[in-house]
């Protein structure tokens, strides 16, 4: 069952998290969506507390207080995102779903298809297997279509947005080997949350660089669950996370072995992405994360050497816009039949 949408534009918004980075994040987008009304916004720590109080940048634009998760309330709102760690909107959405509600989960509750793989890299098993099915990854640039018509969002994570949209255009053109796929990212530490952990203090990290999750990271499967879905079937696929001294942003360097060595791999990304508003294409560009920064951007730029067959593919985004909150607003304009753009206007900052 879905709630019709009111003839006013505005609906009723709910945020569990709020005191997160991404949910900070959310505000900060949400407080300039034209249709947006916040209504619920959670945090268990900081119940009664003034929403701008404890953020002052969104003094004078807010005024509400931070309240306990509580299923009731939440089912009052249009739309509820969860900017919460992983196992936690599973808990309640389907009760949500069930009462009309629609549900962006910016975390990973619902982006793997099989919940036997969901177990193995989450430690838990899954609490709703049977809404897994109707969830839509929700990827804009590949999964527009679905998008519209869903009431249950999977918001992609941060390193798969990256390294997705660096490789889809040649997966979908069959140009390259699918066997044959390395993703090395980097990633600044608000990736990581914002938990106090010693190993994200900045004496730990600071003038430091270093490779994590080596023998396998979370977002592996989920990588490879969509690039498997991009034509070529399944994928060989290594990927590299690391932790760059730095607040925000991701690189990914993309390498892939060509198998159409004619290929024109600049016509063929100006092209796959001439249509899409957040994707930036740059012909001999380098793109760095700075020229993404704050915005839902995600620039890419691909390139060869010399003759070689190798195909390297640079693609940056900033993990707390187009990696998370951007792109949970993007699908939440998509999902209401708004230009997909609304709030979304915010250029980088530089420097
Ligand atoms: N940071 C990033 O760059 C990205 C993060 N993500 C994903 O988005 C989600 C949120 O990330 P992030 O904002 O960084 O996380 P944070 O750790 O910064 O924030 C987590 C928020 O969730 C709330 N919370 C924690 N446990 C529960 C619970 N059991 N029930 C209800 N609320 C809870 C916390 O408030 P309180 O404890 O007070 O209730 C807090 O507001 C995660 O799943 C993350 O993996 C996805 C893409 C990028
Ligand atoms: C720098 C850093 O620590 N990054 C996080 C990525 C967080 C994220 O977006 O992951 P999920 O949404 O899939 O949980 C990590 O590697 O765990």
């Amino acid at each position: 069952m879905k709630k019709e949408i009111p003839i006013t534009p505005k609906i009723k918004i709910g945020i569990v998290g709020g005191t997160g980075y991404t949910g900070a994040e959310l505000l900060r987008i949400l407080v300039r969506h034209p249709h947006s009304t916040l209504a619920v916004i959670t945090s268990r720590a900081e119940a009664g507390l003034p929403v701008a109080q404890l953020f002052p940048h969104l003094r004078g634009q807010i005024d509400l207080q931070f309240t306990a998760p509580d299923d009731n309330a939440l089912s009052d709102c249009d739309v509820v995102f969860f900017a919460t760690p992983n196992g936690t909107a599973m808990q309640s959405a389907p009760q949500l779903l069930d009462r009309g509600v629609r549900v962006i989960d910016l975390a990973a509750d619902f982006r793997l298809k099989d919940p036997a793989v969901w177990a193995q890299w989450y430690g838990m098993p899954h609490a709703c297997p049977d809404v897994l099915a109707e969830a839509v990854y929700g990827l804009p640039e590949l999964n527009r279509a679905a998008i519209r018509q869903a009431r249950l969002i999977a918001n992609p994570g941060c390193y798969p947005t990256a390294v997705t949209l660096g490789f889809l255009p040649l997966l979908e053109a069959q140009v390259i080997d699918p066997n044959w796929l390395i993703a090395d990212a980097k990633s600044g530490a608000s990736g990581a949350g914002r938990k106090a952990e010693t190993g994200l203090l900045l004496a730990e990290i600071g003038e430091s660089f270093k490779a994590y999750a080596v023998t396998g990271h979370r977002h592996a499967p989920e990588i490879a669950q969509t690039l498997g879905q991009l034509g070529s079937g399944a994928v060989g696929l290594t990927f590299v996370p690391h932790l760059l001294p730095m607040i925000r942003g991701i690189e990914a360097t993309l390498y892939a072995r060509l198998t159409d060595d004619n290929c024109d791999l600049e016509q063929l990304f100006a092209k796959r992405y001439a249509t899409e508003t957040f994707v930036d294409f740059m012909p001999n560009g380098q793109p760095d994360t700075r020229s993404v920064r704050g915005s839902n951007m995600c620039r890419v730029a691909v390139a060869r050497q010399g003759t070689s067959s190798v195909v390297i593919v640079q693609s940056v985004i900033d993990n707390l816009v187009k990696g998370a909150a951007g792109q949970a607003v993007q699908n939440m304009n998509l999902m209401f039949d708004w230009d997909e753009t609304l709030g979304l206007d915010a250029l980088a900052l530089l420097p």
